[in-house]
């Protein structure tokens, strides 16, 4: 069985974070790990406490699984700190994984931030740099460059920018657009364009999680990059067409093993 790592924080409401990340690699039959970096005290409504684990136990942890256990493919989510960071990118700089989707996860959906503002620039030289596929919303684009996206036109610029800071691709995801939920892909050579249905609803929460682990997960079973994102978009746009009504905010996606036959995604 292929086996995916998620390098992420804990959401005690299960729809984000390391809960979804696990939740997604085993409704596409992939064996899932997890690093944690965080507790977050969050639901649907808001994150109201976080508490950070200490950079040893985040090493600790990646050390237990890759002299152990054959890592397929990585992907890395809340980072909260810049120690975290560091220690991240210095033990995957000894084990060097392939491939790493990395969601540079901000600020969450109520506005608290996952990531330290001054973290930032730890994330853009140690860890960017080290990325087989970056995944930033429209916000998380801006704040990497700089500037604001808000056109696809722009996001097709970004993408290309982005990946001027060191990863091998980048995704832009559009999900914050209005119309078509259109996420813009670059390759490192070549453009290419995911789109979906808008489904009106309010059950979003964990989207960002669950699109970038699909990917992951995809690419551990060895799909190429354009190949896996299609798949995991197409996982996406079922997972919220089908998101829980649970709790009183923004439900999470769904995710069902039944979804996903050899074939691909059931319609
Ligand atoms: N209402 C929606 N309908 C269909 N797809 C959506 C919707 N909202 C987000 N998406 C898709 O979900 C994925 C995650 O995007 P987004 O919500 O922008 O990320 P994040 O959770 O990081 O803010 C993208 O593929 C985006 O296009
Ligand atoms: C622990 C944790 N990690 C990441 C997020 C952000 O998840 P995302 O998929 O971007 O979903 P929303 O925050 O937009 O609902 C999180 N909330 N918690």
């Amino acid at each position: 069985m292929k086996t995916a790592l998620t390098i992420a924080g804990s959401d005690s409401s299960g729809g984000a974070g390391i809960q979804a990340d696990l939740k997604t690699f085993s409704a596409l039959g992939v064996y899932g790990m997890s690093v944690l970096t965080a507790v977050t005290a969050q639901n649907t409504q808001e994150v109201s406490d976080v508490e950070e684990l200490s950079p040893k136990i985040i090493a600790g942890q990646i050390d237990a699984i890759f002299q152990d256990i054959d890592v397929d493919s990585i992907k890395i989510g809340m980072l909260s700190n810049e120690q975290a960071i560091r220690v991240i990118a210095e033990r995957l700089n000894v084990y060097r994984p392939y491939p790493v989707v990395l969601d540079p996860v901000m600020v969450s959906k109520s506005g608290y931030d996952l990531l330290r503002p001054a973290a930032k620039n730890a994330l853009l030289t140690e860890l960017l740099p080290m990325a087989t596929l970056i995944t930033p919303n429209l916000k998380e684009t801006e704040a990497l460059l700089g500037y604001p996206v808000t056109t696809l036109r722009e996001m097709e610029e970004a993408a290309k920018a982005l990946v001027h800071l060191g990863p091998r691709a980048a995704l832009v995801k559009g999900g914050h657009l209005e119309g078509e939920a259109v996420d813009v892909l670059f390759d490192g050579t070549d453009l290419h364009h995911f789109s979906g249905e808008r489904v009106q609803t309010k059950n979003t929460h964990g989207t960002g999680c669950t699109l970038s682990s699909a990917i992951a997960a995809f690419m551990a079973k060895g799909r190429p990059l354009a190949e896996a994102v299609t798949e995991a978009k197409c996982y996406i746009q079922r997972a919220i067409a089908e998101g829980l009504s649970i709790g009183h905010g923004h439900g999470p996606t769904h995710h069902f093993h039944e979804w996903y036959t050899k074939e691909g995604i059931k319609k």
